[in-house]
């Protein structure tokens, strides 16, 4: 430091110098963006998309190269000024004209006095949550998950209650799988406190072997490990009470909820055997039709990426610009393409928001496969 001035004084002329180069580069990020909404008038004549990737790779490609030392950085930069360029456009050109459909279309409540469906039996965790989110309601129980799909597809019933993930077993991916394939929407959310007891028929011996959800054997593994018994998977809790209880078979007993153990009938041998004492599992409810709430508050996405580098960060930063948080991201294998994968992202938002809405609207604008599964209350 020089003898008399002080870090102040001497930051003074370097920070001038920066706010000069800003005031530059903001005149020239104005200008810029003005080029890109004449853009967007002559795409809007030409009926041609907002995203030219080959466009922006060129750019890139460029920046990188005369940037030097600095080339990553100004990749980083020029994506990000590229993607608000993008979104200027797509508000411009109002993208995603089926979404805005639905957003202004959509009923804002859910059917009075549905027809329920559910997975399992009476007592399955699935009917707690069909009770909880449909108060007064009784679920028609259907064997599989594809069945209750089906069900709801073809208007046997108005709403699915399914489980889509456990804090400790995790996701259901048979469930997301099945929402792809019959492009259903959510249409709300709960979460369920899940707690299993080890169960026999009365009379019948020492438990050597369970049936339980595949699921449920997961989240009790400590307890059956250290008591040694055996697992097999059967299509639910509730239908795995039902059958031991009809069955009687020897040394065989379920994994099933305390109201399972009660509605056939079972001796609880141990209660609250799952690992971990705040086991939860998350119902969603599925219909043919989009319900989209003023006050709903949960969104729920699905798309496919281009395979370049940053894609997926790029488009987790878009979010971030606008202050929205993301609760979960999964990805799953999309059938028939190897490694290629569909993202499942939930973030808390309203798409009655008109900058959500602009948001989503661009994203499906641009990525190779994109669907909007649904904005919901959870309860
Ligand atoms: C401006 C355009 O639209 C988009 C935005 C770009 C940009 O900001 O440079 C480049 C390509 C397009 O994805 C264009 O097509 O040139």
């Amino acid at each position: 430091m020089s003898e008399n001035k002080s870090f102040d004084e001497l930051l003074l002329p370097v920070r001038n110098d920066i706010d000069r180069i800003d005031k530059e580069l903001l005149k020239l990020f104005t200008e810029r963006m003005q080029c890109a909404e004449r853009v967007a008038e002559i795409k809007r004549k030409a009926g041609i998309p907002v995203l030219n990737a080959a466009r922006e790779q060129v750019i890139l490609d460029r920046v990188k190269k005369e940037a030097g030392e600095y080339g990553d950085s100004a990749v980083a930069l020029y994506s990000a000024i590229m993607s608000i360029s993008r979104a200027r456009q797509h508000n411009m050109l109002k993208s995603g004209g089926v979404l805005r459909d639905l957003e202004q279309n959509s009923p804002k409540t859910l059917k009075a006095d549905p027809r329920v469906i559910c997975q399992g039996a009476a007592g399955a965790f699935s009917h707690s949550a069909a009770l909880r989110l449909f108060p007064g309601q009784k679920p028609i129980f259907l064997p599989g998950f594809r069945d209750v799909f089906e069900a709801v597809h073809n208007g046997a019933g108005d709403y699915g209650v399914v489980p889509v993930e456990n804090s400790d077993a995790g996701s259901v991916s048979e469930v997301y799988d099945l929402i792809m394939k019959h492009r259903m929407f959510i249409v709300g959310a709960a979460d369920i406190p899940v707690r299993h007891c080890l169960c026999r028929a009365k009379g019948t011996g020492a438990v050597k072997k369970v049936l339980s959800k595949h699921e449920a054997l997961v989240q009790c593994s400590a307890y059956l490990a250290a008591h040694d018994i055996e697992t097999e998977a059967y299509s639910n809790t509730a239908a795995a009470a039902k059958f031991i209880a009809e069955t009687r078979l020897e040394g065989v007993g379920a994994v099933c909820s305390a109201q399972a153990a009660e509605e056939y009938g079972l001796e609880v041998i141990a209660a609250d055997i799952q690992n971990t004492d705040n086991n939860c599992t998350r119902f969603i409810v599925i219909s043919r039709e989009a319900v989209l709430p003023e006050d709903a508050e949960k969104i729920s996405l699905c798309f496919s990426l281009p395979h370049t580098p940053g894609s997926l960060c790029h488009t987790l930063e878009r979010f971030a610009l606008l202050g929205l948080n993301l609760t979960k991201i999964e990805s799953r294998p999309i059938p028939e393409r190897n490694f290629e994968y569909d993202f499942y992202l939930d973030f808390t938002g309203n798409v009655h928001d008109v900058q959500t809405l602009a948001l989503i609207c661009a994203l499906s604008d641009e990525m190779p496969r994109f669907s909007f599964l649904g904005n919901y209350k959870e309860s």
